[in-house]
C-alpha cells in the first residue's frame, strides 16, 4: 500500500516558508561553489535520487523515508556528488528539527528551481523518516551510456509517459557532469544555474560529433563545448522523444507547465496525501522583498 503521510502537528505555511527562505538564502551566501555554479543544481538532482529509487512494484524506495541519510543509500556510486548537497542541507536540518529528511530533500529541491527562475512548483508535507533496514538497495538509478528504449522502460517503472520523460529530462539545462562523480565531463560552456527550455534548443541546434571521453565513456560534444549523455542525445534520436523536445524547444512555457507536473509526480510517488489539505505555493525570495 502507498505511504501514508502524517501532518507535522501545528506546522503551516509559513514554517515550511521558513525552511524555504534559510534555504534560498544560504543559495545566495554560497554562490562560488563549483564555479560559481552554485549549490542550485545539486540541490536539484539530490531531490530526484531520492525519488528515483521508488519502485511501484513493491511501492519501495521513494522519497518518503528519507533514507538517503543512511549509509548504503548515499555511498550508492549513483549519488557520487551528492553529499556537497547533503553536507548543505545540515544546518538546515539542525535549525528545523521538526523538518522529515524526505520533506527536507525534496524542498530543498522546489527551493533551488524556484530560487533559479523555474515555475512554481506545489509542494506537499508529510514524508515520515523510515528505519535504515527500509534503505532501498544499490542500482535503481538509471545509467547514462544508454539509448532511448531503456529510457523510455527505466521510467515505466514510475508509470511516466513520453511526454513526462522529455519534460523531465529538461532539468539537464541545469549544471554539469563531473568527470570524478560520473565518469562524463562537461559542459563547459551551457552549465548554468537559471531554469530554461535551453537544453532542447541545444539538443536541435547543436551538431553533435560522438567521441570518448577522458574516462573511456561515450558523449556527445559540440564545436562550443556543450556535451550531451547518450542518454540525452536518445531524446531526439527516438522519433516520440524527439516530437516534446521539438515542442519544448520553441514554447518555453509549455515547458515550464508540464515539468511542474511531472516533477510534482516524481517526488510524490508512492504517497498518499489523503485529505492533508492542498500543497503549498512558496514565495521566492525576490517576491518577499518587499
Ligand atoms: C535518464 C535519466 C537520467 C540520467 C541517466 C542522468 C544522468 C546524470 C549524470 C551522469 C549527471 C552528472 C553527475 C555528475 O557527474 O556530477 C547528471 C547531473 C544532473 N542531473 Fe541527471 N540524469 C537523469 C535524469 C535526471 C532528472 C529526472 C533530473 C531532475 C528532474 C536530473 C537532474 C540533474 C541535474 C540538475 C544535474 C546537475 C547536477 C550538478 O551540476 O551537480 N537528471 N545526471
Ligand atoms: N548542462 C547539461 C547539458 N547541457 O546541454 O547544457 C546536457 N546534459 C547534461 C547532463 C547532466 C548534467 C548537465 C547537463
Amino acid at each position: 500500500a502507498l505511504h501514508l503521510a502524517k501532518a507535522q502537528d501545528g506546522k503551516s505555511l509559513e514554517d515550511f516558508q521558513k525552511v524555504y527562505n534559510a534555504i534560498a538564502e544560504k543559495l545566495r551566501d554560497e554562490d562560488e561553489f563549483d564555479g560559481y555554479i552554485g549549490y542550485g543544481p545539486n540541490l536539484v538532482r539530490l531531490s530526484w535520487h531520492v525519488s528515483g529509487t521508488f519502485d511501484k512494484n513493491d511501492n519501495s524506495g521513494g522519497s518518503f523515508g528519507g533514507t538517503y541519510r543512511f549509509k548504503k543509500e548515499a555511498d550508492d556510486p549513483a549519488n557520487k556528488g551528492l553529499q556537497n548537497a547533503a553536507h548543505f542541507l545540515e544546518p538546515i536540518a539542525k535549525k528545523f528539527p521538526w523538518i522529515s529528511h524526505g520533506d527536507l530533500y525534496t524542498l530543498a529541491g522546489v527551493t533551488a528551481l524556484q530560487e533559479m527562475q523555474g515555475p512554481k512548483i506545489p509542494w506537499r508535507p508529510g514524508r515520515v523518516d523510515a528505519d535504515e533496514k527500509d534503505t532501498p538497495e544499490n542500482g535503481r538509478l538509471p545509467d547514462a551510456s544508454q539509448d532511448g528504449s531503456y529510457v523510455r522502460h527505466y521510467f515505466g517503472r514510475f508509470g511516466f509517459t513520453d511526454q513526462e520523460i522529455v519534460a523531465l529530462l529538461g532539468a539537464h539545462c541545469l549544471g554539469k557532469t563531473h568527470l570524478e562523480n560520473s565518469g562524463y565531463e562537461g559542459p563547459w560552456g551551457a552549465a548554468t544555474n537559471t531554469f530554461t527550455n535551453e537544453f532542447f534548443v541545444n539538443l536541435l541546434n547543436e551538431n553533435w560529433k560522438l567521441e570518448k571521453n577522458e574516462a573511456g565513456n561515450k558523449q556527445y560534444n559540440s564545436e562550443k563545448g556543450y556535451m550531451m549523455l547518450p542518454t540525452d542525445y536518445a531524446l531526439v534520436q527516438d522519433g516520440k522523444f524527439r516530437k516534446y523536445v521539438e515542442k519544448y524547444a520553441k514554447d518555453q512555457d509549455a515547458f515550464f507547465e508540464d515539468f511542474k507536473s511531472a516533477y510534482v509526480k516524481l517526488l510524490e510517488n508512492g504517497i498518499d496525501f489523503g485529505k492533508l489539505g492542498k500543497a503549498y505555493v512558496f514565495k521566492t525570495l525576490d517576491e518577499q522583498d518587499s
